[in-house]
């Protein structure tokens, strides 16, 4: 019997491996398992027929590694193998010390065989039939094609092969980092934590930026977006996060505007400083966890007028979810407990129980004449605090600091 040398195959959706994009996704792919997985013991990470694998020093790590992979956009699915040469009598090893492991198939089961490896000498139905009647010769268990109990994956690549008999699905989705940068507009709240992981999903690094109203209202919110902050962290190495204090810039908008449009002046503000640090960051979008009708600034109109203090394109990957579907999906991901402890929204200060639904986009600029605007997004963005690196390390205190 062969030493058994458990590794982990990681497998990514046939699509994203088209093109001349190919090697590049499978690095990006690479440097965030290597972040998932640190702290983890294993032996090796490497990358083999678009395919991550990683070699475990012992089977004990695999549950951890397990867990860890569920976090890490762009896998479609994985196993724990046993390596093999390449050799059929080899694979035929590795399978009975898959069975020696794992006990015989629970009914029926069949195999299914895979080769990247185009010049090896036996075809896959070929090394299907061979793997197959040595499992049923030594477990006795009946062979079934269609709907099998058990399946024994083989993948025979350049220099080895892996059998494995779970698949488990991945996150799918794409590596971060693949579609570029964008600033999130994250409140303490339940929907920008879920619009953040949305783009994370679809391969966005993020960098996100919190604005509040700190010390005219509680520090709640910033504490909750630090947490937040390093929660979703898991996903993307590198998380930043930017608070910016906007208070008093606040104060000046209440002294010269009418209350009404004062929630709308408040977001357009924010979007001018979303933008100036998407410029820094280069960052190609600004992103909301709006979604269409939810509150009263969530007007197609207010939208719009809140839309046109910024060039960027602004992504809002929630507009068409209900309150329900977010909720959910914030359970699903973790954030919900964090978002749920109550805080104090800075766009409620200084602003009327029942704000305007309709703003134009002439009445937004028509109210912020006496205002200006380019002065109150450059003294906020002054007073900024900005967190990088290793999100377990942030201090919340930094933030209080810069806002006292
Ligand atoms: N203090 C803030 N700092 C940064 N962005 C904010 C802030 N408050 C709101 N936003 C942005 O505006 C969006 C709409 O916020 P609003 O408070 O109107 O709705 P919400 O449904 O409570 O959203 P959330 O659950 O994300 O707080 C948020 O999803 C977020 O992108």
């Amino acid at each position: 019997m062969p030493e058994i040398r458990p590794v982990v195959v990681v497998r990514v959706h046939e699509v994203a491996l088209k093109g001349r994009n190919r090697p590049w996704f499978m690095r990006v792919l690479r440097r965030n398992l290597a972040h998932a997985l640190r702290g983890v013991p294993y032996q090796d990470l490497k990358l083999r027929s678009g395919r991550a694998l990683i070699t475990l020093n012992d089977v004990a790590e695999w549950s951890q590694v397990r867990e860890r992979l569920s976090q890490v956009f762009g896998v479609a699915n994985f196993s724990l193998t046993v390596e093999a040469g390449l050799p059929i009598e080899e694979i035929r090893e590795a399978i009975g010390a898959l069975l020696e492991a794992e006990g015989p198939p629970p009914g029926t089961f069949r195999v299914r065989a895979k080769r990247s490896n185009k010049d090896y000498p036996l075809i896959s139905p070929e090394i299907e039939r061979d793997l197959g009647a040595y499992i049923q010769q030594r477990t006795g268990a009946p062979v079934d094609l269609r709907r099998p109990d058990r399946t024994y994956r083989v993948e025979v690549l350049h220099d080895a092969a892996y059998v494995s008999s779970e698949t488990i699905p991945g996150p799918g989705g794409l590596p971060v980092g693949v579609s570029g940068r964008v600033v999130v507009l994250m409140s303490g709240g339940f929907d920008s934590p879920v619009a953040v992981y949305r783009m994370m999903k679809r391969g966005c690094e993020v960098t996100l930026l919190h604005c509040h109203a700190y010390p005219f209202v509680r520090s709640t919110s910033i504490e909750k977006v630090v947490e937040l902050a390093q929660h979703l962290g898991r996903h993307q190495p590198g998380m930043r996060l930017v608070i910016v204090p906007i208070g008093q810039a606040q104060r000046q908008i209440a002294i010269a505007t009418e209350p009404e449009i004062r929630v709308v002046l408040y977001r357009r503000l924010m979007m001018r400083i979303a933008e100036a640090i998407a410029e820094r960051e280069g960052a190609k979008a600004i992103v909301t966890g709006e979604s269409l009708g939810q509150v009263s600034s969530q007007t197609l109109d207010n939208l719009r007028a809140i839309g046109a203090a910024v060039k960027l394109p602004i992504l809002r990957p929630l507009i068409g979810f209900d309150k329900e579907e977010i909720l959910a999906e914030a359970k699903r991901i973790g954030t919900e407990p964090i978002s749920r402890v109550p805080d104090d929204d800075c766009c409620t200060v200084f602003v009327p129980r029942h704000p305007t639904t309709h703003a134009t986009i002439e009445e937004a600029e028509a109210a912020e004449e006496p205002l200006d605007v380019k002065a109150l997004v450059e003294s906020s963005l002054a007073q900024r605090t900005e967190y990088r690196g290793d999100p377990a390390k942030w201090n919340v205190m930094d933030a209080l600091a810069g806002a006292a």
